[in-house]
């Protein structure tokens, strides 16, 4: 648990997988539905101090995917996580997911979508304290038709849903499939209108599809574990990063616990600060990684000795690579200046 500053600065998270984030509580009630699965439950968090590879990480995804399988599973999920995370001081969040058919309940990719959207709904108009918008993830491991067809269905509820719907993510496990065939229909959803997160050199040696992903270019990076050259990645892939100014993710626990990063002070949130590109603290996954975003903001200050001001900063200044529009940006600016004085006269 964070210590109380960290709960109540306020958070924008923008690195956020659906079923990855869902609780033990949540996890619990799902199972309660589908008594077949409850020797799954402690399949699907790495507790205190375990950890696991990235591959036993996707292990862990089919598992958490069989206890979400219909309509119903997605919008109680959605609804706690939005719930979850704004009762930890996360004030707009940009969730994602990947829509998943499911023949035996009849979900379909259109109503799994449907479902999230309609569960944003009911958190607001229940006065839930906290903006969702929603990106809808292209899982690597399912190839670029089935990509265009996320775009494609991407691009219904881009018109649709209000302004909630605002981009595209590229996800699942990295040593699966190659980044460069998603270029087509990644750029297909940017001609759209439709913003792109794309997980990029999660693992090492993977220079050549980065460098094709970061031609698009994308406006968000998920990890960047890999991309300076004193991890294997090149002085080239950073100017590019640098460049564009595109805005980085950065996930500890989960980096840490997957194993792609040995130590939290081993860190790239270290090499990228440093040069003053704008880093955005996320959890990735707090389900499966056993944790909430203060938690990452006080692993960050804890592991490179920020001060109560440079995390500050470091929230308000990730309210500039959120992709609702700029009135949404000023919004949350005044909100963030409203709160300030009462978080700083604590102590
Ligand atoms: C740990 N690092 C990671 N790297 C890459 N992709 C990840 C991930 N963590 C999660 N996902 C992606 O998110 C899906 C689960 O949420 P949804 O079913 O979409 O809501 C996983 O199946 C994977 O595709
Ligand atoms: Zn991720």
């Amino acid at each position: 648990m964070a210590e109380q500053f960290y709960k109540d600065l306020p958070k924008v998270e923008l690195h956020a997988h659906l079923n990855g984030s869902i609780s033990s509580t949540t996890t619990e009630k799902l199972i309660t539905k589908k008594p077949q699965l409850s020797d799954q439950h402690n399949m699907t968090v790495i507790s205190r101090g375990q950890k696991r590879t990235l591959e036993e990480c996707f292990e862990m995804f089919k598992i958490i995917h069989q206890l979400t399988v219909s309509d119903e599973d997605i919008f109680v999920v959605t609804k706690d996580v939005v719930k979850e995370f704004a009762a930890d001081g996360v004030k707009y969040i940009e969730l994602r997911s990947t829509p998943r058919e499911e023949k035996s309940t009849g979900m379909t990719k259109k109503s799994y979508v449907s479902s999230v959207l309609e569960a944003i709904k009911q958190c607001k108009n229940e006065g839930v304290d906290i903006d969702v918008r929603f990106l809808l993830a292209i899982d690597r491991r399912n190839g670029p038709n089935i990509a265009m067809e996320t775009v494609k269905l991407a691009e219904e509820f881009f018109r649709s849903s209000d302004g909630v719907v605002v981009g595209l993510d590229l996800s699942g496990n990295p040593a699966v499939g190659d980044g460069k065939n998603f270029i087509a229909p990644l750029q297909a959803g940017r001609n759209l209108g439709l913003k792109l997160a794309l997980h990029l050199a999660e693992i090492p040696n993977q220079n050549e599809e980065s460098e094709m992903l970061l031609s698009i270019p994308p406006d968000r990076i998920g990890h960047g574990t890999f991309l300076h050259p004193e991890v294997g990645g090149s002085q080239r892939l950073v100017d590019t990063v640098k460049k564009y100014r595109i805005p980085l993710e950065l996930c500890f626990s989960s980096n840490v616990k997957s194993q792609t990063i040995s130590s939290y002070d081993q860190h790239h949130f270290h090499y990228w600060y440093n040069l003053g590109h704008p880093c955005v603290v996320c959890t990735d996954d707090k389900g499966v990684f056993g944790t909430d975003l203060s938690l990452e903001y006080q692993i960050t200050a804890s592991t490179f000795n920020l001060s109560k001001t440079q995390i500050w900063d470091l929230s308000y200044q990730s309210i500039n690579c959120i992709f609702a529009p700029e009135s949404v940006k000023s919004d949350l600016k005044r909100r963030w200046n409203e709160l300030k004085p009462g978080l700083f006269t604590q102590d």
